[in-house]
């Protein structure tokens, strides 16, 4: 049996992480419950492959299908363990799509008719189940075969996914691993991007990253080691804690209720620490929820006021830091329309952009963003740093960041920005600034981190998101 995903981590600070793995035995074999007329375990396969189609058909983030209060009908009407497994299923489907479609291809005479989505959809999430899950095969297979023969769309299709899916339990021992090696985890656009930006081996290196579940990682208060002991994790050279995998959720661990920490990747803490010595400065942290960075610019002395548009990840952001016993200034407006009485002095914005730096935990990104959606994205993100840096008084420093792996959201951005902006000079991050984030400047001297970076042991405890930091200064 191949790896077992067993949980979902999610954005900084928002909410906590499930620790629910599939197990055997639940809505695992297709027998009728007593007094039911549902068949146990069809419900979560038939939510399983309308999100799929969501997320693939129409490019919806899995994230919004599976939030547990404005989530998909068919999600909501499931119990905990089935909403876990339906996660699971479609987490695994995406993170492999490309593997799994190589393997159900060989076993088809002719490819799918595209307008054959449905059909595709089951094949997919059973193919996930007996490929990845600790799932018995019998039952994904005999789960597909009904769920196909319940659907019109399928009906007449139930005796070749019985076939397909038999003959791939039968040979997964022997095929999957040269599939796995013979097969790029991405769509084509994606690929190019990658190549295009970082050559065909570290692209390869990303792509490799992109398979495993990122770890959890924890920025500390105070004293990583005693908490890394606590956590049941390692401390990074940057200072955060990680763990490889959490024995509980984010909420039931030791530090939650007082505050001692938050989750948050080290890469995303690294923005935050470009300002050097801000003790008694005036902050803005612009587009701040749900408040990573706003948390860590407190903690470094300063005085801050955090601004975001949306009122829902505000007050999240509020909670947040009220768990942490923080306290900041929080104005919810568009940064486009924020004119504050006084200059600051040091702005950060991290802004919203295409996120391909977070595949690891969003494996639906790369299917549901196209390259129409990056370039937005870059537009915005040029408007929202041209006015960013008319908030800061002459002489501040303002960090521009994100979690894109693209360069026209990151490196070209900013260059463009820097020849197309009087008053605003570059301020390059030198060597041995941060002995520990030499390794991720650039020759330029601004910061490039990837899920191929941060090597260690195994690779579910390697790793970093993707992100780009620049630092500049107002000049007049
Ligand atoms: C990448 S997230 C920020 C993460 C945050 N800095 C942290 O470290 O926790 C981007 C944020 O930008 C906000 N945002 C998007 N467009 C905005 C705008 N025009 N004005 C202000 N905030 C905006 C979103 O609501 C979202 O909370």
């Amino acid at each position: 049996m191949g790896p077992q995903p067993n949980r979902t981590a999610q954005c900084p600070l928002e909410g906590s992480v499930v620790v629910t793995p599939p197990r055997r035995g639940h809505s695992g074999n297709p027998q009728h419950r007593a007094g039911d007329s549902n068949v146990a375990g069809l419900a979560a396969r038939k939510a399983a492959a309308r999100l799929l189609a969501a997320v693939i058909d129409a490019r919806t983030p899995l994230d919004g299908l599976t939030d547990n209060e404005h989530g998909h009908p068919q999600y909501k009407a499931l119990d905990g363990r089935d909403r876990a497994l339906v996660r699971a299923i479609l987490v695994t489907a995406l993170r492999h799509r490309m593997t799994i479609a190589r393997l159900l291809s060989k076993r088809l005479e002719k490819p799918l008719p595209p307008n054959a989505t449905a059909l595709s959809h089951i094949l997919h999430v059973a193919a996930a189940q007996i490929l990845f899950l600790d799932v018995p095969d019998s039952a994904a297979v005999d789960l597909a075969v009904t769920h196909a023969k319940s659907d019109p769309r399928t009906t007449r299709f139930s005796g070749l996914v019985n076939g397909v899916l038999r003959s791939l339990a039968r040979a997964k021992q022997e095929e999957l691993a040269p599939a796995l090696a013979a097969t790029s985890e991405a769509p084509q656009w994606f690929v190019e991007r990658l190549t295009a930006a970082y050559g065909a081996e570290k692209t390869r290196a990303i792509l490799a990253a992109h398979r495993h579940e990122a770890p959890v990682d924890f920025t500390v208060k105070a004293d990583s080691a005693l908490w890394a002991e606590r956590l049941g994790g390692i401390v990074l050279t940057t200072g955060t804690v990680r763990v490889e995998k959490l024995a509980a959720n984010v909420t039931d661990l030791p530090g939650f209720a007082d505050g001692a920490w938050w989750v948050q990747d080290t890469a995303a803490s690294l923005p935050a620490r470009l300002f050097g010595g801000i003790k008694g400065q005036r902050v803005a942290d612009l587009c701040a929820a749900p408040g990573g960075k706003t948390a860590q610019l407190i903690l470094a002395g300063a005085e801050v006021t955090a601004v975001d548009t949306s009122k829902n990840r505000l007050a999240r952001l509020a909670q947040n830091l009220d768990r942490l016993g923080l306290t900041a200034e929080l104005v919810p407006t568009d940064l486009l329309d924020y004119r504050p009485a006084r200059l600051f002095d040091a702005v950060l914005l991290d802004t919203p952009c295409s996120s391909t730096g977070t595949v690891r935990r969003h494996p639906d990104v790369p299917w549901t963003k196209t390259m129409a959606d990056v370039e937005k994205l870059a537009a915005l993100q040029r408007k929202l740093l041209a006015h960013a840096v008319t908030l800061v008084r002459p002489g501040g420093r303002i960090v521009f960041s994100n979690c894109s792996l693209d360069p026209i959201e990151g490196e070209e951005l900013y260059s463009a920005f820097l020849t197309e902006t009087p008053g605003v000079i570059d301020d390059p991050i030198r060597p041995g600034e941060f002995a520990d984030l030499d390794p991720f400047l650039t020759s330029v001297g601004t910061l490039r981190t990837t899920p191929a970076d941060m090597v260690l042991e195994s690779p579910g405890i390697s790793g970093l998101d993707g992100f780009f930091a620049a630092r500049m200064r107002r000049s007049f």
